[in-house]
């Protein structure tokens, strides 16, 4: 527990009669990005406001840096830094404004306080905008300014709750490259209901579906896990259906009205090297051959029927 940055146990949550999460284990030990991917309603948001002691869990613990939140609030909230969905920023206040009275509030000593906001305005790109009042920024720059106040007094974690939500694909990319370099000094949660944002971005990923867990493990794990089972093939003179369907590997084998042909498989890519060599021999005249990533939709609900 000592070295865990955040531990939660068995984090079960009901608003009122329905439960919103279930039985949500988390742990985190170092830096780096963790993403917690789920669809609208899976139970993101309840989960990191249940981390960040916005919200009181049902059932369950939760320990920062080994202090219990509900039993210590104020000092395991000092370790915790957090952007909600919606933004907490004063749109009348200028950048440097609002960011001193975050230290205020995050109570950072009176004469460290300038060093502070400097040093959160410079992390963040926003230190040219200090005097801009915040109403008159984009979309991207209003989110870095709410990323400098999760993190003006050097919390150990970074909850940051959907962070790209609305912004432009630069805006975008901005934003990812910032929550990496703050994730180099610190451990980082960030949620989205989008795959490619939390590939993007993350090391870690855990997926919530139906406010369960049913997937926890490193990035790369979930690319072998997603990896594609299906190959789209086009030929000018394919062969009769049996005839595919009769090939090792492959395991289920559709017809699409545009006259393409899906074959599903349940071994390696040597299915499509296999297919090549085939289709050349007996003069299948392949014209296309593509392998299929799976949707998300698809992903969640295979996922959702082996829960963690
Ligand atoms: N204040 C609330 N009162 C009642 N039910 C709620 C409340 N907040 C969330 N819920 C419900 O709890 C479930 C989980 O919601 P949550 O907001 O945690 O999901 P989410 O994954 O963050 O989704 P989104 O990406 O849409 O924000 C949903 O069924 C939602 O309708």
């Amino acid at each position: 527990m000592e070295n865990s940055i955040v531990k939660a146990s068995h984090l079960s949550h009901k608003y009122s009669r329905d439960w919103a999460i279930r039985d949500i284990n988390l742990e985190i030990s170092k830096v780096g990005v963790l993403g917690l991917l789920g669809s609208n309603g899976a139970g993101k948001s309840t989960t990191m406001n249940i981390l960040c002691g916005v919200l009181n869990q049902t059932e369950g613990t939760v320990h920062i840096g080994g202090i219990d939140i509900r039993q210590k609030p104020e000092d395991a909230k000092m370790l915790i830094g957090f952007l909600p969905q919606n933004a907490p920023l004063h749109l009348d206040l200028t950048v440097s404004e609002y960011l001193t009275y975050c230290a205020y509030l995050r109570n950072i000593n009176k004469r460290d306080i300038k060093t502070a906001v400097d040093a959160a305005m410079e992390k963040c790109g926003v230190a040219h905008f200090r005097s801009r009042v915040i109403n008159n920024l984009s979309g991207g720059y209003r989110q870095r300014v709410g990323i400098a106040q999760s993190i003006i007094h050097l919390p150990k974690l970074v909850v940051l709750d959907e962070p790209t939500n609305g912004l432009d694909p630069n805006q975008i990319l901005e934003v990812r490259k910032l929550i990496k370099e703050i994730a180099t000094e610190r451990a980082v949660i960030f949620s989205s209901h989008i795959l490619s944002e939390v590939q993007a971005t993350c090391d870690d990923i855990r997926m919530i579906e139906g406010g369960r867990m049913v997937f926890a493990d490193t990035m790369t794990a979930f690319n072998n896990y997603i990896l594609p089972n299906s190959l789209l093939v086009y030929m000018d003179n394919p062969p009769p259906m049996e005839t595919l369907s009769g090939i090792t590997g492959i395991t289920k084998t559709e017809l699409l009205n545009d006259g393409g042909i899906r074959l599903h498989f349940d071994t390696s890519t040597k299915v499509s090297s296999q297919i090549i060599e085939m289709a050349v021999t007996n003069g299948w005249q392949l014209t296309e051959i593509m392998l299929e990533k799976s949707s998300l939709d698809e992903i969640f609900s295979q996922l959702s029927n082996k829960t963690t």
